[in-house]
């Protein structure tokens, strides 16, 4: 069942929580809705579930307008960062819960049940109540009963957001199975660009109530649209354009005849960020500050002659066939770099910059 949001604004008071937005969800896709604190995520979410209700546009579901209709009559299963689960009911109870209200036949919610079980692998804990559960199992459980009552679609508001660190790690590969296994259309808030990575098919970038973005995993790191999404989907070195390191590529005035880097703030992946112990024509010198070792790669602090620090991430590999030391000067020269020109002079563009090919 595919979600079409059509020009969506929602005010609290005079501040704008969402701006215009338009987004469709494609039928059986798992996406994220990923952005800081605040930048409209749970409205969006909350929308278009039918809990808050739109100033303007149309959320349109399976083809149908449900802008104005009644929340029980959308079939949209919710799960919550903050696992309400039914303390005096036990897992199976809890899951039959949707099916109990609507007064399904016995046998087919025990049915459902004992296959909801199955599929959030706790058959041997049907009989606990929630008090006895670990938090990732209450959420599990959660899931369960959102899905039993097969919702056209399923939202969840942060669902790992208060497990920590390892379960919620476990969880974000066990909803990426689950997925698969289900394909319901489903939307998830998150604000940890590593869990929208890792879990979601599309991701919606969204900032101060606007989509910035919306793109595979790959396409937000490695092709973003603004600065925005480079700065907050994955590590980036920022730059001003005048620290010169960019000099050495005559690339760049051809790819963006009308801006040199110089006028604007240069945005360098650690990754992309070469080592080199012999200077050359287009490297620059920096002076290794520290140099941590992260286990699978090595991530080395440098300050430029500016005093600026840089960061640079390199291999366990490479790392073992650089003799750097600390507050030794070594030679650095980007392989990718980007730059960003303000929209609103029309010059706008995400191009990437090719440094030496
Ligand atoms: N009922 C409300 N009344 C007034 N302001 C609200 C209400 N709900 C949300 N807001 C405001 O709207 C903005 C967006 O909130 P929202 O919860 O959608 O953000 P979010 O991206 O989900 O953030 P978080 O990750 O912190 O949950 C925030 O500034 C919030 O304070």
């Amino acid at each position: 069942m595919s979600i079409s949001i059509q020009q969506v604004s929602k005010n609290f008071g005079s501040f704008q929580a969402l701006g215009n937005i338009n987004l469709t969800i494609p039928d059986g896709k798992l996406v994220a809705l990923l952005g800081p604190s605040g930048s409209g995520k749970s409205t969006l979410l909350r929308t278009i579930a039918g809990l808050e209700k739109p100033d303007m546009g149309r959320i349109i579901i399976n083809g149908q307008d449900t802008t104005n209709l009644d929340i029980r009559r959308r079939n949209i299963g919710f799960v919550f960062q903050h696992y309400a689960l039914f303390k005096h009911l036990t897992v199976r109870q809890n899951i039959a819960f949707g099916l109990d209200i609507r007064k399904h036949p016995a046998k087919q919610i025990k049915n459902k049940v004992e296959e909801l079980l199955g599929l959030i692998q706790l058959q041997g804990l049907g009989d606990r109540y929630p008090s006895q559960l670990s938090g990732g199992q209450r959420q599990r459980v959660a899931l369960a009963r959102a899905l039993a009552v097969e919702p056209q679609v399923l939202l969840l508001d942060e669902p790992f957001g208060a497990l920590d660190a390892k379960v919620r790690k476990e969880l974000r590969s066990w909803l990426r199975r689950l997925h698969d296994e289900v394909h319901i259309t489903s939307v998830f808030v998150t604000h940890d660009q590593e869990e929208a990575m890792e879990v979601a098919d599309e991701i919606v970038v969204m900032n101060h109530g606007k989509i910035e973005q919306v793109g595979s995993p790959q396409e937000v790191y490695d092709h973003p649209a603004t600065s925005f999404v480079m700065e907050f989907v994955g590590e980036v070195n920022i730059l001003p354009g005048t620290v010169g390191l960019l000099d050495a590529s005559a690339k760049h005035d051809t790819i963006l005849p009308n801006v040199h880097p110089s006028q604007t703030q240069v945005f360098i992946r650690p990754h992309d960020l070469e080592i080199h112990c012999e200077s050359d024509a287009q490297n620059k010198p920096a002076i290794v500050k520290r140099i941590i070792h992260l286990g699978w790669e090595i991530l080395v602090e440098l300050e430029l002659p500016d005093g600026r620090e840089i960061l640079a991430n390199i291999s366990r590999e490479k790392f073992a066939h650089l003799p750097v030391e600390l507050g030794q000067v070594v030679y650095i020269k980007p392989r990718h770099a980007r730059y960003f020109v303000d929209p609103k002079s029309n010059a706008y563009t995400s191009e990437p910059l090719t440094v030496n090919g």
